[in-house]
């Protein structure tokens, strides 16, 4: 497993620190050699395949994000490296009733020209929910039923066999794999299947997980108490996602839709929010998202802070609703190229929910390697469990590209992006979505990283 970067020393100086740190820390602490292209790795999920594996795996897909910057040291991997054609998948996740159902009867049903296999998981259920019969005569290629138990816990070896079983008969037959979850789903097992098992890993990756939340009713279930240890299923599926679509909003008013969005918001504000009656939304709001693709997160994190920037740009997809207001709002990221000082942004540490909550931190200057990997390595040993999701861009020390990288729990990856711009502001983001998240003291580490001057 260490032999992802193995020549980083950090990794034995991680090594004391345990496999997660381990892994993130060969992640980012690279030899200079290897910089461009190998740069990351994956933590096993719990219960799941061998770190080993789980390292090629890593390794393979930063390959295939970076393959233009190959060094000689990895070209005997990077020629067993096939480009990223893999067929995509979404899951479409939610509380009971929030429209799930509807939002997939509205995509199969509508002219994409793609063809989609979908996966359905209903809890208890036997037949086929009735509007999608009328759908499989029409968008879907597929569709196949998971009645016996609810996929993030007694099925999912199912969902592993079923996708398997579409790969190997329907191969070339379908573009794209719907995963409907049960209302009850944590998408967290569900997303880590995507990485832990080799017959799904290899022929399918995630694009991205949409979330539908009931706008009469979500507020119930977010404020519903569970007892230690059990999960709220309908926080987890914001936490998560990547796309929320707030539905049913011709059952509120417009206060109480827009105090659910900013609820919302203060728990994952990295995922896009769109408001809908009956899932109508556009096609490519929800398919070919590439949540996942650290091609895709620089916008994803930039996004989230040009939003709270840029409050009356209804430009883009994001929800600008919400109207508590942050008092970081007033920096002006465009403008850094006026300041030849190094300019910090607050972080934005969100406590409306006491459980869950977003942590956005942006500073410019560069990464010291070691520090960074350290802290990041220590941070994810220590607190993997409650970090639901991390997506950042760094500007590393030495490394001419700039770095994305994305998380869910201790599965990391990273690789080096496009070259910096000779002018570009050496600007550094980072956004944790999780529980617990203490905004000081992450700002505090990330900041800790920086090279001092
Ligand atoms: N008024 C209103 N009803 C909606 C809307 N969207 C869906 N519904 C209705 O809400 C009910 C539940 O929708 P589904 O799509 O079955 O919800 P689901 O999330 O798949 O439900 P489960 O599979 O049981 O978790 C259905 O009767 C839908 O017709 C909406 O925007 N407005």
């Amino acid at each position: 497993m260490a032999a992802l970067c193995s020549a980083s020393p950090a990794i034995s100086t991680a090594a004391a620190l345990g496999a997660a740190a381990r892994r993130v820390a060969s992640a980012l602490r690279l030899p200079a050699a290897s910089r461009s292209y190998c740069a990351a790795a994956a933590a096993p999920p719990r219960g799941a395949a061998a770190a080993g594996t789980l390292s090629w795996r890593a390794r393979r897909r930063f390959a295939a994000s970076a393959a233009s910057t190959t060094t000689d040291e990895d070209e005997g991997v990077e020629m067993m490296i096939p480009p990223d054609n893999r067929i995509p998948a979404t899951i479409i996740t939610g509380f009971l009733g929030s429209g799930k159902t509807t939002l997939l009867n509205h995509i199969l049903t509508a002219h994409h020209g793609k063809r989609i296999a979908v996966i359905e998981n209903e809890y208890g259920e036997v037949d086929i929910d009735g509007s999608l019969v009328a759908a499989q005569t029409t968008g879907a290629e597929d569709i196949m039923m998971l009645n016996n138990g609810c996929l993030c816990c007694t099925v999912r070896g199912d969902l592993v066999r079923m996708i398997g079983e579409l790969v190997d008969k329907k191969k070339g037959k379908f573009d794209h794999i719907i995963i409907e979850t049960t209302g009850l789903a944590n998408p967290a097992p569900i997303i880590q299947t995507f990485y832990a098992e080799d017959t799904v890993f290899n022929d399918v990756k995630l694009d991205g997980v949409v979330t539908l939340v009931d706008a009469k009713h979500a507020r119930l279930h977010l404020d519903e108490v569970k007892p230690k240890g059990i999960v709220n299923e309908a926080v987890q599926q914001i936490a998560y996602a990547d796309r929320i679509i707030v539905n049913k909003i011709d059952l509120v008013n417009e206060p109480e839709v827009s105090s659910l969005v900013e609820r919302i918001r203060s728990m994952n504000r990295m995922a896009h929010l769109k408001r809908a009656e009956y899932g109508k939304v556009d096609l490519d709001y929800v398919l070919g998202i590439g949540g996942f693709d650290l091609e895709r997160i620089e916008s994803a994190v930039s996004e989230d802070h040009t939003e709270h920037e840029q409050k009356h740009d209804h430009d883009h997809d994001h929800d600008h609703d919400h109207d508590h207001d942050h008092e970081h709002h007033h920096h002006d990221h465009h403008n850094h190229h006026d300041h030849d000082h190094k300019h910090d942004h607050h972080a934005h540490d969100h406590t409306h929910d006491p459980g869950v909550s977003s942590v956005s931190i942006v500073c410019e200057g560069e990464m010291d390697l070691e520090k960074a990997d350290m802290w990041l390595g220590n941070l994810l040993l220590e607190h993997s469990e409650d970090i639901y999701r991390m997506k950042g861009l760094l500007s590393v020390s030495g490394m001419p590209q700039r770095f994305v990288f994305q998380g869910v729990h201790d599965i990391f990856q990273g690789s080096p992006e496009r070259m910096w711009e000779p002018n570009e502001p050496r600007i550094n983001k980072i956004v944790f979505i999780g529980k617990n998240l203490n905004g000081e003291e992450l700002e505090k580490g990330f900041k800790d990283c920086l090279l001092q001057k």
